[in-house]
């Protein structure tokens, strides 16, 4: 398969980590472009990646086979009402924002080739996971030059259903926060313990490292896998009972509900 020409518009943390992992992986500068308003964003993403950039994106999309709309989502219907007329039938649109929808798209770019896409910012380091939908118009081999894209730079999924972008938003999409959140609190608690901020930064981001290696890797799942860490009356097992007294899991639940319900309000607020 050729490489496909991609106009990211929009450049701003999402896009930045897509086209850094796409050069990463080897994709040639030429064929990925950017459209940005703002110029030191601009000049960054040229000198980190050497890319072409525009501060226009009618010029930007201009014989590209895939345009990726990463634009926040307040944006979005500006932003392909101005795209609408610049269009060619055969490019491909992706978009990654949370909640809008293919309908919302299709209402204001014409019925065409769409894929909603749900990425996560690990991309930059080829250790992504993206959710893909796409709509009936997406050939296959539209889907396959998609799906080559998101795969560069980490997992790509596809989904029987567009409503389990929802989902993969509250999972993935915004997974990595959580992650990072625990890594806060487990630094500022192992200096609260009496160890050095560093030491303690160290030790939590090498174990989330660990963990996540491990659960990728091993042939059992998490849970045996947390079952051989936590000793018959030892120390995880008092840490896990402290957890669960708190109500860990019901949290986790509630929380990724409140993301996937975001991502639904989104759609609704934002979707007219
Ligand atoms: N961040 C994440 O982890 C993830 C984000 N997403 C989705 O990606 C999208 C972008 O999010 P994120 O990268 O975080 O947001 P950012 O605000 O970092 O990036 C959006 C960029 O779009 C630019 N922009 C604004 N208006 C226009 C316009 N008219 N034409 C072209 N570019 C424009 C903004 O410039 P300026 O700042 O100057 O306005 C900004 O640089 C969202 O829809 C979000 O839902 C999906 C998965 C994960
Ligand atoms: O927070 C957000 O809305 C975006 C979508 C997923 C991650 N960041």
């Amino acid at each position: 398969m050729s490489n496909p020409i991609i106009t990211f518009v929009g450049a701003g943390n999402m896009a930045a980590s897509l086209i850094g992992g796409l050069r990463a992986q080897g994709v040639e500068a030429s064929a990925i472009r950017a459209s940005e308003p703002g110029t030191e964003q601009r000049e960054r993403l040229q000198q980190a990646h050497g890319i072409a950039t525009f501060g226009n994106n009618a010029e930007a999309i201009a014989g590209a086979d895939l345009i990726v709309l990463a634009v926040k989502p307040q944006v979005m219907k500006a932003v392909c009402l101005d795209l609408a007329p610049h269009l060619a039938p055969n490019q491909v649109i992706i978009s990654i924002a949370a909640g809008i929808s293919c309908a919302s798209l299709e209402g204001w770019l014409g019925e065409r080739p769409l894929v909603r896409c749900m990425p996560n910012t690990p991309a930059l380091l080829r250790q992504g996971v993206s959710g893909l939908f796409a709509n009936p118009r997406v050939s296959s081999a539209q889907k396959a030059q998609a799906e080559q894209v998101l795969s560069a730079v980490g997992l790509a999924l596809w989904l029987d259903e567009e409503s389990q972008l929802d989902a993969v938003t509250a999972v993935s999409g915004s997974g990595p926060a959580y992650f990072f959140l625990l890594i806060e609190a487990m630094t500022a608690a192992g200096e609260q313990l009496g160890l050095p901020r560093e030491t303690a930064a160290q030790l939590s981001i090498q174990t989330a490292l660990g963990a996540a290696r491990m659960a990728s890797e091993s042939d059992v799942d998490a849970a045996e896998l947390r079952r051989r860490v936590t000793s018959p009356n030892g120390t995880t097992e008092a840490a896990i009972k402290t957890f669960q007294a708190g109500g860990f899991e019901a949290l986790v639940q509630q929380a990724l509900n409140a993301a996937a319900n975001r991502s639904a309000e989104l759609a609704e607020q934002l979707g007219q």
